[in-house]
């Protein structure tokens, strides 16, 4: 057998690499698309002068003739072990990388071999590979193979490197079925032919060759697919490759990713310089649920101005986009970008119409104007669509005509039959609606059914320089902008339960398509949703299958927030007081008041407390939790400024209506705040007048308890309406400005059980007060059985804000009740 002459020096410098070291050559070979073999100067200096060994050097390579000879053999092997059979030990593994060799015949004898490393050579036959039975690596890349696989069939080789070659034809493998790694780039193969029987073949490297099309691949189970750099225009062949993780089609002229969206196991997908120009291809890529790696770099979609953010949106669960890591706020920010969450919405729209309303003449508003802590009541009747809000808002501000006025919204959609203009909507066309919209006239706006909706700061203006409530209807989008104004209303969920019924409604009004009714009844659960999700996001719930019930439900509402629904216990009281059967407890040192007289709550407690939930004063909290002193002391300066400024008004007119918290105290009328400090009611009476008020509550009554949550359901807002009593005792209050109107000039409000008018009427005709513009809170026609307080304990101080004592801010509202038109 021929031995290969070989100097020390030879030796030394193609001595055998360590496996590692090979790797990490191949892998830069690989990289680099070169692994040239040896040359004999490897490793020298270029600059350095050859030294006389070294010329002597390449004079002994010269004569090397490239055949392998046994001598070198034997100094390659390693790993020493049990044969395949287990009969004896023997060396397992030859690593011959690099040297310079063209023929390896002597390894025929070699048959006990496991793992053949002969890559970086000059070969160009592996036949001699047919005797080693028992091979299960083989690693021939970089040499001059041409030929595919050409030995006979080794059923125990796993993987096989033959990349770097000259092979330009695949053929059938069948016989491999441990085969599970085959790297075959930089050859020259045209078609992925012969692997359909590979049954365990994982990972297939094809890069670098001819492949104009993917086919050939059946149902293999590939993980490992790098087709990059080849002539590929189209994606096939991939569909059945279910277990396919990584897959590499970069440096291609793909267009489309149509083909990929079967690969529900794909987590990697290098698309780099391909010719994918629509941010539409991505949609293929939506429903592969552990795709988390994807380079689209060096392709023309790229260009796109909302590229990135569209396909962090397309593609969620991505980590990775063109070799970036994303960040935590891209994805929030194309999440926000493209389907922006409800709140954000809303959010947008708060913003959008604050910013725009800068344009809008400043000026101190109506519905601001009555106290810094009290909000302006709104009344919003929320639900979906044509489930009869309108309807029932108009009836019931119709029904509480002397505290209620409707606030129509602006729509750009056409009035239905029977609707009337500015009653129901203001109907204006796109154009207007945005010119409103960009004008800052809309405190908040909303898209429903193609349309534009929105309810403009003049129609709660309108409403608030009456001196009345204002009642309104909206979605839920609404909703949502409205809360984060600072306006507090109260919000009624109008809801019909019974969804056939509801559908039904809507297809019989012949008013929507069959979408549109869809979208309406689905947006019941959405509804019912929010309510469930979000306790006390609704003040009340409503089941508006039955009109009629759910009017009479609304109006107690109604009558609860404004106390009037404690009249009618007045007068049950009062009945019952007759017959000796009083069922109401009284508190101690209340019974010179009657019967009636309130159990004393934590109303006071709210009431003092309002300026906690003033809205300047939540906001100030939550976006400075940590002021300087100096910062406080000037906020506090503000507040103070803002507060004597306003010092006219009559601070408390919609205070009593629509407080929050728990009352148990029978509705009346509200005083002041200052009116329930004793302390204040001192000073007042020095300049009081004949009117009396109730400055006797229990002790502590003003500080005993805390405010109680929202509350979420229709009965627990019994305490809405006036807040104390004002039949607790004699104390006069001062009155400045009393407007008590004859009895004839007052509008009966029919409500059943309250009673007691003439009591009223008597005690107004007694006061005498006929003087004007008083300033009283919207508050509780029931108390009118309890007018030992009489109009005058209702009254509050009125004191001009300066440069606007022409115009009352509120009209007079007798007893809580507007004044009835001559
Ligand atoms: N400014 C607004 N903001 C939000 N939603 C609004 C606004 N104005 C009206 N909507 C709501 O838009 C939806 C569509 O309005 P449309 O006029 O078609 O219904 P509707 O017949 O008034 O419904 P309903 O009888 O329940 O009040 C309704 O649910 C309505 O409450």
């Amino acid at each position: 057998m021929a031995v290969a002459v070989l100097s020390p020096g030879y030796r030394e410098q193609f001595s055998p690499l360590e496996p590692q070291e090979m790797e990490s050559e191949e892998e830069e070979a690989e990289r680099t698309g070169t692994c040239e073999p040896p040359s004999p100067d490897n490793g020298s200096d270029p600059g350095d002068s050859l030294s006389d060994s070294e010329q002597e050097h390449g004079d002994m390579e010269e004569v090397f003739d490239g055949v392998l000879h046994e001598a070198a053999v034997s100094e390659s092997l390693s790993r020493l072990g049990r044969s395949a059979l287990g009969t004896e030990y023997v060396y397992l593994d030859l690593l011959l990388s690099k040297r310079n060799l063209t023929d390896i015949h002597v390894l025929c004898g070699y048959t006990h071999l496991q793992k053949l490393d002969v890559s970086c050579n000059g070969i160009t036959d592996l036949s001699c590979v047919s005797y080693m039975l028992y091979l299960t690596e083989l690693n021939a890349s970089n040499n001059r193979l041409s030929s595919f696989f050409d030995f006979v069939p080794l059923k125990n080789l796993k993987v096989v490197d033959l990349s770097f070659n000259q092979i330009t034809k695949m053929k059938d493998l069948s016989a491999y079925k441990m085969l599970t790694k085959l790297v075959l780039n930089r050859n020259n193969i045209e078609e992925i032919t012969g692997l359909e029987n590979c049954i365990s073949l994982s990972h297939l490297n094809l890069a670098h060759n001819r492949i104009t099309k993917i086919c050939g691949l059946g149902r293999l189970p590939i993980k490992t697919l790098i087709l990059s750099a080849n002539q590929i225009n189209y994606i096939s062949g991939l569909e059945n490759l279910k277990t396919l993780q990584d897959l590499d089609l970069s440096c291609n002229q793909i267009s489309s990713l149509e083909g990929l969206d079967c690969l529900e196991f794909l987590q990697t997908l290098n698309l780099d310089d391909n010719e994918i120009c629509q941010i539409s291809e991505i949609a293929y890529l939506e429903e592969l649920p552990l795709l988390h790696g994807l380079n689209l770099l060096k392709n023309p979609v790229q260009e796109q101005a909302e590229y990135w953010l569209s396909v962090l949106f397309m593609l969620q669960r991505l980590t990775d986009l063109d070799l970036k890591k994303i960040k935590v706020e891209e994805k929030v920010a194309a999440l926000n970008k493209y389907n922006p969450p409800p709140e954000v919405i809303a959010g947008r729209d708060h913003m959008a119409n604050v910013m725009y309303s800068m344009i809008q003449p400043q000026k101190i508003f109506d519905s601001t104007l009555p106290n810094l802590d009290t909000p302006y009541p709104i009344l919003v009747l929320t639900g979906p669509q044509s489930c009869g809000k309108r309807e029932l808002a108009h009836r019931m501000c119709r029904d509480f005509k002397e505290f209620f006025r409707y606030g129509p919204c602006h729509t750009t959609r056409n009035p239905y039959f029977g609707e009337e203009r500015r009653f129901d909507y203001h109907f204006v066309t796109p154009e207007v609606f945005e010119d409103m919209t960009c004008s800052g006239q809309f405190l908040l706006t909303m898209k429903y059914s193609g349309h534009d909706y929105g309810l403009s700061r003049e129609a709660v203006e309108s409403v608030a320089k009456e001196g009345l409530a204002c009642c309104t209807h909206m979605e839920i989008e609404g909703v949502r902008s409205l809360k984060n104004s600072y306006f507090e209303p109260r919000y009624i969920l109008l809801l019909p339960m019974n969804k056939e019924r509801y559908e039904g409604w809507l297809r019989r009004k012949g008013l929507f398509t069959r979408p549109e009714i869809d979208i309406a009844v689905s947006r019941v659960d959405m509804y019912k949703t929010i309510h469930q999700d979000c306790p006390g996001y609704f003040d009340a719930v409503i089941n508006t299958d039955d009109f009629d019930e759910a009017y009479t439900k609304l109006r107690q509402l109604v009558k609860e927030y404004l106390g009037l629904a404690e009249s009618d216990q007045v007068s049950q009281n009062k009945a019952g007081e007759k017959s000796g059967t009083d069922s109401r407890k009284s508190v101690p040192g209340s019974s010179q008041i009657g019967p009636s007289k309130p159990i004393q709550t934590d109303m006071t407690n709210e009431f003092l407390d309002s300026a906690a939930r003033n809205y300047s004063a939540r906001v100030s909290a939550k976006l400075s939790p940590q002021k300087t002193p100096v910062e406080e002391a000037s906020v506090q300066r503000r507040q103070l400024a803002a507060r004597q400024a306003l010092a006219g008004k009559s601070p408390d007119t919609y205070t009593q209506l629509f407080q929050r918290g728990s009352l148990t105290a029978p509705a009346t009328l509200g005083t002041h705040r200052r009116l329930l400090d004793p302390s204040s009611c001192t000073s007042i009476l020095q300049s009081a007048s004949n009117v009396t008020a109730d400055c006797s509550f229990p002790p502590g009554s003003h500080d005993t308890s805390s405010r109680d949550s929202r509350p979420s359901s229709g009965l627990s807002l019994l305490s809405s309406a006036g807040a104390f009593s004002d039949r607790r005792s004699s104390h006069p209050t001062p009155v400045i400005n009393i407007h008590s109107p004859p009895e004839d000039k007052m509008e009966p409000l029919d409500l059943s059980g309250l009673g007691e008018g003439t009591d009223r009427t008597q005690d107004q005709q007694s006061t005498g007060n006929t003087l004007e513009t008083p300033r009283l809170p919207l508050s509780s026609g029931s108390d009118l059985g309890a007018s030992k307080a009489s109009a005058s304990s209702r009254l509050s101080v009125r004191t001009s804000r300066p440069g606007s004592n022409t115009k009352p801010i509120l009209p007079p509202i007798p007893c809580g009740r507007k004044k009835s038109s001559p």
